[in-house]
């Protein structure tokens, strides 16, 4: 019999609306993640894409709407318990400890103490410069690395659901030409992915679904190749010009 769970989305968002104190900031956001690969969350600054992952996240309550994940409601749960449901979430502002060594971060990261030999192996072979810095200090990295460090400790144990707010942000071309090799690597892997990626060569290289937002709410969802293709699109939704593509 065919596993039914195969072809129902990893998460989906249903007319998302938060609120953060006295500020509307989300009027309506709806989307899904397929299970396996990789959807982009993209808009402009300040449409409300951060705000979006952290209320999938439970560190914003959503007002109104849903937030389902592998079948479930998560909208009411937790973030402990969204976290120990199967998704793990870097944010934009590289989560690692700068006075800890980038073993010892790993460690923290993995929730059963003790880390996967192979598994971490695994990780050493996308991110070769952990294994040279194992035993210094975290703070010793560089933007990037400390970046990989992150994503690292994400995917130390395996997760079904993988969002990473921003990976790119303020790294140089050759370091965000890594980070498109990473997670091209990690699409061969089981788990599913949610990026949102200011930079469009990353986003159309790694990219098979997006779901674009503007002033809280998407505006726009669908494959990754028709928008990469569809310039007039891009200059619509996203304000991008040529240069983009370069
Ligand atoms: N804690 C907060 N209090 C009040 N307003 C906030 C808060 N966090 C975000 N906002 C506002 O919500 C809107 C959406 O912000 P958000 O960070 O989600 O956008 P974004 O799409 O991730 O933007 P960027 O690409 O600049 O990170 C912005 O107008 C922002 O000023």
């Amino acid at each position: 019999m065919p596993d039914a769970t195969a072809a129902q989305p990893i998460l989906q968002l249903q007319g998302v609306q938060t609120h953060i104190g006295p500020y509307h900031i989300l009027h309506g956001v709806s989307f899904t993640v397929p299970r396996g690969g990789v959807t982009m969350l993209l808009g402009r600054n300040g449409a409300g894409k951060t705000t979006t992952l952290r209320t999938i996240m439970g560190l914003w309550q959503a007002s109104t709407g849903t937030v389902i994940f592998n079948g479930a409601d998560i909208t009411r749960r937790g973030t402990p318990a969204i976290a120990q449901a199967g998704i793990a979430y870097v944010p934009e502002n590289m989560s690692v400890f700068s006075d800890l060594t980038v073993a010892e971060n790993m460690r923290l990261a993995a929730r059963t103490g003790a880390i996967d030999e192979r598994r971490l192996d695994w990780v050493f072979r996308m991110f070769p410069a952990l294994k040279t810095f194992w035993h210094q200090r975290a703070g010793v990295l560089s933007g990037g690395q400390k970046q990989m460090l992150s994503v690292a400790r994400a995917i130390i144990e395996p997760r079904q659901l993988l969002i990473v707010d921003e990976p790119t942000k303020g790294l140089a071309p050759a370091i965000i030409q890594n980070m498109i090799h990473v997670f091209r690597e990690l699409k061969q892997t089981e788990v599913s992915i949610l990026l949102v990626e200011q930079n469009f060569h990353m986003a159309k290289s790694v990219g098979d679904t997006v779901a674009v937002m503007d002033d809280g709410r998407t505006v726009h969802t669908g494959t990754m190749a028709a928008l990469a293709e569809d310039e007039r699109l891009q200059q619509q939704l996203l304000g991008l010009s040529l240069a983009a593509h370069q």
